[in-house]
């Protein structure tokens, strides 16, 4: 088998990432470990960049927050060039604490609160992404109020069902993001829009779900935006300047699942553009991508050690772990395939099939189904590959499990970009009123 990421073999049969034996990171760390190999990181922004100044001649590529954001990870995708998306004012005040350029910053989400909203504009970010007619009015009132007339992109929905897990679809008409192009709602906005005087609408916005493969769906997904783009244009006199396609391509998890490259993706992307712009007579828009399982997915895996070992006879072998759903719920929530390996046992013979489950009291907290591995024990370090996204974001304290901290590894460094939570931690919001002491 050969797993996704970026894991090597040592000589001695030890997985190792960015030249570290993950054996002695699992020592001196603790496990279950979050880590993360910043080259990685860095050279999946930068193929982001290279291949759309490549293909087109205006773009920017933003990263989306929501897979992974640290106040050392925010440093790191500035440093690299890139803008950023973000989806709440904690994914903002963390922005913020990196002092990652504010005019950099596009804030999506579909019911931002009045204080999120001028949270942002107080900060002066570069763009609001609108859901709704309902954000529309209350964002050009606070606008209003602080004197600006900001920015905006409208986030539609082209009607598109794109082919990937029905809860991370969102391009289709019925669906809690956006405004739909086929209802005739995404216009009517654009009429209310023509009327506010503290908004400028500059662009659209469609984002047609993650983890896709399928470059046609984001083909399909473009001629209808620019379609729009021109109806638009004939309705409203409006010529919308920047055109924003969301989230970027899938990752393989597994062996068997083959990607697109960045480059093949961008290049279908801008080919399709300026194709449509051409036939349609139009100027070419600037185009922004919003990339996050791409760009981190892959430079991220988890480590836990092995506990308990059942075999249930002629049936099953439970290997549990010391981690579980806490830090990686898709499992459990989209059926999401992983692969793994034994750290320690890395040049060993895949000798049983054996299910990993967490420690958590679901009987959902199932890592991974039937893997083949070595000869596994308690003990043994275990490793499932490409957690580098939507892991540490989406975990929990379900439980009562502290979260796992997340360590950068490269070349000549090994630093901690977010601690572990501490049992202490756990209890740091707790209020224990005077009538119950
Ligand atoms: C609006 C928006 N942009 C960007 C992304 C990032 O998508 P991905 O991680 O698939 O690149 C998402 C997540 O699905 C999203 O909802
Ligand atoms: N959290 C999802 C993807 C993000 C969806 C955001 N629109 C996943 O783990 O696959």
């Amino acid at each position: 088998m050969k797993l996704q990421g970026t894991m090597e073999v040592s000589q001695d049969g030890i997985l190792e990432v960015a030249g570290h034996n993950l054996v002695d990171i699992a020592e001196e760390y603790g496990t279950p470990l979050y880590i993360l190999d910043e080259k990685e990181i860095r050279d999946n922004c930068r193929a982001y960049r290279e291949a759309f100044e490549k293909w087109y001649p205006n773009s920017e590529t933003l990263y989306a927050s929501k897979a992974f954001l640290s106040v050392a990870m925010a440093r790191i995708i500035d440093q690299e060039g890139l803008g950023l998306d973000v989806v709440s004012g904690g994914e903002l005040h963390v922005a913020l604490e990196a002092d990652f350029p504010v005019e950099k910053i596009y804030f999506h989400g579909n019911n931002k609160t009045p204080d999120e909203i001028e949270m942002a504009l107080d900060a002066g970010i570069k763009s609001f992404v609108v859901d709704n007619q309902y954000e529309l009015e209350l964002l050009n009132q606070l606008a209003g109020k602080h004197g600006v007339v900001q920015d905006i992109l409208l986030r539609v929905t082209p009607g598109i069902e794109a082919h990937t897990h029905s809860y991370i679809q969102t391009g289709q008409t019925d669906s809690k993001f956006g405004v739909g192009v086929q209802n005739g709602l995404a216009l009517e906005t654009i009429k209310q829009v023509k009327e506010l005087k503290n908004v400028k609408l500059v662009g659209l916005h469609c984002h047609i779900g993650s983890q896709i493969f399928k470059l046609k769906s984001f083909a399909k997904a473009i001629e209808v935006m620019m379609d729009f783009v021109e109806e638009v244009k004939e309705e409203t006199g409006l010529v919308m300047e920047e055109l924003n396609l969301g989230g970027g391509i899938g990752i393989p998890y597994t062996e068997d699942e083959e990607k697109p490259s960045i480059d093949q993706y961008a290049e279908i992307v801008t080919k399709t553009i300026k194709e449509t712009c051409e036939s349609l007579d139009m100027p070419l828009p600037k185009i922004i991508n919003e990339p996050g399982r791409s760009i981190v997915g892959t430079a991220g895996s988890t480590i836990y050690r092995v506990g308990s070992v059942k075999q249930i006879p002629n049936i099953r072998k439970y290997v549990a772990v010391d981690g579980g759903m806490p830090d990686n719920i898709r499992p459990a929530l989209y059926d999401a395939e992983y692969e793994a390996c034994v750290v320690n046992k890395a040049d060993q013979e895949l000798e049983e099939t054996v299910t990993i489950t967490g420690k958590c009291c679901e009987s959902g907290d199932i890592l991974i189904k039937d893997i083949k591995l070595p000869h596994i024990e308690p003990g043994d370090i275990l490793l499932t590959s490409c957690t580098g996204a939507y892991g540490y974001a989406m975990s929990s304290n379900y439980n009562g499990v502290t979260r796992p901290g997340v360590l950068l590894l490269s070349e000549n460094n090994i630093d901690w970009i977010v601690k572990p939570e501490s049992k202490q931690d756990l209890i740091s919001n707790d209020v224990l009123p005077e009538r119950l002491k």
